[in-house]
């Protein structure tokens, strides 16, 4: 075997000499340039990149203790390939710097074990929308979505539920079949899921990314149980519930829209009275929204979301920064600041500085937070 096609579970001869001479953080193997060893305990993290290019980042567990490679479960998008890594440890996560890779997707985090992107600088928090079926919360997206379009993105989830009419696979939802979306339960790609109305909903955790990453701020539309996973995870949002003015105009609300049968008419109906008794007493929701008056219930939600006043024309936050990461460089760390160094002895030292005191969020989703300095003149920076 090559020795830059170890897998998960099979331990190169050459590694572990490598391992057993000592804790080697953030070192590149000598004789494997693509691996990194990162030691957190009794186990070492290898993180197994590809010199190629061809083949993404792959961890190794070495337990120290028992002298063995455990299997892991890796949750989180795993990176895409690159031309190799440096890796080092911060804050109970691997920082692995990802070389020769796109300025937006140089930096993530390995969470013993699961996988984020790093973010530089913060996002505004994503926002949850819950309430029973036909109070009106795609209505209040559509208008939001309608006026600040670079501003809002919508958290397309996956269903198992048959599409209306008019909705679109990968626009309203993505459409799946039953059994696929509780194998993908199973693996981890989701960040929540429920059963509503007898179908299976689920928000991936690529959705919440997918939006993040647009550099938008993130709408969930999800259902109460779905509401309650988000708010025990790392997601950070704000949470809103919106309540009908009375159970009879959320029973004409739901006939006039016209898309369910009378059968799930009547089912979303029941279940709308338990999800209300458990929206407006549980300690979930941040605010309550009544939808009496769509026209005031819309002006009301913007209030909430402080973009009253708000001219929609008006210039959108400054970009995001960008690192422009040296391809070889080299990885050192200060209390909580990482200095990474070009690595080629000819050129002039430059030095970026990357701050990780500030973090924020991470698996599964994106760590955010970072901020950095760029200390010489000759590196690139996007600004
Ligand atoms: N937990 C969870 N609920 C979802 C998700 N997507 C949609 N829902 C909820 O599922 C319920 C039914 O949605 P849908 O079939 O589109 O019907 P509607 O609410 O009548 O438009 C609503 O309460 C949605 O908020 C999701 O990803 N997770
Ligand atoms: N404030 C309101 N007053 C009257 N009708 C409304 C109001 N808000 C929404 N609707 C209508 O009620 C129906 C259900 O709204 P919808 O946004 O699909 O609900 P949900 O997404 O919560 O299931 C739609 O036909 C919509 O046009």
């Amino acid at each position: 075997m090559d020795q830059n096609d170890s897998y998960i579970g099979e331990a190169p001869a050459f590694l572990v000499e490598d391992l057993q001479d000592g804790p080697l953080n953030g070192l590149e193997l000598k004789n494997g340039t693509c691996k990194t060893t990162t030691t957190v305990g009794d186990k070492t993290y290898v993180t197994v990149g590809a010199g190629d290019g061809t083949l993404s980042i792959d961890v190794q567990i070495f337990d120290r203790s028992l002298g063995e490679w455990v299997h892991p479960t890796v949750l989180g998008t795993k990176p895409l390939s690159c031309k190799g890594h440096s890796a080092v440890l911060c804050k109970n996560r691997i920082l692995v710097l990802k070389k020769g890779s796109k300025s937006d997707d140089q930096i993530w985090f390995l969470e013993v074990v699961a996988w984020s992107k790093g973010v530089i600088g913060n996002a505004e928090k994503p926002i949850v929308i819950s309430g029973p079926s036909g109070v009106g919360k795609g209505t209040l997206i559509s208008m939001l979505m309608k006026e600040f379009p670079s501003m809002f993105g919508f958290s397309v989830s996956h269903t198992t539920r048959a599409p209306r009419n008019m909705e679109k696979d990968g626009v309203h939802y993505h459409f799946t079949e039953k059994s696929v979306m509780e194998k993908e339960i199973k693996n981890g790609k989701f960040l929540e899921f429920a059963s509503v109305h007898g179908n299976l909903y689920g928000t991936s955790v690529e959705a919440v990314e997918v939006v993040a990453d647009a550099g938008k701020r993130c709408i969930l539309d999800i259902d109460v149980q779905g509401a309650k996973s988000v708010r025990a995870s790392s997601l950070e949002a704000i949470f809103i519930f919106v309540c009908p003015p009375s159970m009879e105009e959320l029973e004409k609300r739901l006939r006039d829209r016209g898309t369910e049968t009378e059968e799930q008419i009547l089912k979303r109906l029941r279940n709308a009275k338990a999800e209300i008794e458990q929206g407006t007493s549980s300690n979930i929701f941040d605010f309550m929204l009544y939808n009496d008056k769509l026209e005031e219930s819309y002006e009301k939600l913007k209030k909430l979301l402080g973009l009253d006043g708000f001219v929609a024309a008006s210039p959108k936050s400054a970009a995001p920064r960008e690192i422009n990461l040296p391809v070889d460089h080299s990885v050192s760390k200060i209390d909580d600041k990482i200095i990474i160094s070009s690595g080629l002895e000819k050129e002039p030292k430059n030095l970026i500085m990357l701050d990780v005191s500030s973090l924020k969020g991470g698996a599964p989703g994106r760590t955010r937070g970072l901020d950095f300095q760029v200390i010489g003149a000759s590196l690139d920076l996007h600004c």
